[in-house]
């Protein structure tokens, strides 16, 4: 007798790919091409603060609320190092408060401070230290419906934070310049970022995930 073949898990077509963002969403859809079923929805879920990953996690379970489905959401971050090992002396109350603020929170509050601060802000936070370096951290998380506890993926890229260049159009882009690049994510060549960027590499895991769990999608009517 031959053995059984191990039960594929068939989840309703397709998944959908909740975010308020567009411009993150024209890189997702060039990123992830046809090689997984997906379509888009454009929500603007709550964010509870806390660690990318719990963060991304989170925005999981209430968007599979929402839709009633699978669905994958991601959560970016942009994190400066020079803030992490930062001496607390030499500092008034007042920077000593931002800084412990930082510390924790930089990375998934980067919104807010581009929000507050804009580009050049963003480079200011960090005029008083020679480490500019910083890296792009992209939590994407699946979850195949209600209920189920989903399953997070994350891409991170190192670079730099340097005085804005090239277009404006997409959040701290024209801030951020990758290891080993001369340019600015803004400044690159929209494929090039999607070679290298933290939203790539996180999707490439997705990606491996859905290959590995060979998950097999059904439409309404029944047909696969
Ligand atoms: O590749 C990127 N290059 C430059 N800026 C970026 C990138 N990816 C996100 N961003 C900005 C958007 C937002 O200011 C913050 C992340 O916040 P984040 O909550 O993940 O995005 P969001 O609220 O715009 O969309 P969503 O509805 O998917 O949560 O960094
Ligand atoms: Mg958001």
């Amino acid at each position: 007798m031959a053995a059984a073949a191990k039960a594929a898990v068939v989840l309703p077509r397709p998944v959908t790919f909740v975010t308020g963002n567009a411009k993150k969403l024209e890189e997702v859809k060039a990123i992830i091409g046809n090689s997984i079923p997906f379509k888009s929805l454009k929500l603007d879920l709550p964010e509870l603060q806390g660690e990318p990953e719990d963060i991304s996690k989170e925005k999981a379970r209430l968007a599979a609320l929402q839709v009633n489905g699978p669905v994958l959401v991601e959560d970016t971050c942009l994190c400066f190092n020079a803030l992490k090992g930062l001496p607390a002396n030499g500092h008034t109350l007042f920077e000593f408060m931002l800084i412990s603020f930082l510390l924790d929170f930089s990375g998934p509050y980067i919104k807010w401070f581009l929000e507050k601060l804009g580009h050049e802000g963003l480079n200011n936070l960090l005029m008083a230290y020679e480490d500019k370096s910083a890296y792009a951290l992209c939590a994407f998380s699946f979850s195949r419906g209600p209920g189920a506890e989903p399953l997070t993926f994350l891409g991170k890229t190192p670079g730099k934070i340097v005085p804005a260049r090239g277009p404006t159009d997409f959040g701290w882009d024209p801030v951020f310049q990758p290891d080993g690049y001369d340019q600015t994510y803004a400044e690159m060549e929209k494929e090039e970022k999607n070679k290298i960027s933290h939203r790539y590499k996180s999707l490439e895991l997705v990606k491996s995930h859905f290959k590995e769990a060979g998950y097999v999608f059904q439409t309404d009517d029944g047909t696969i």
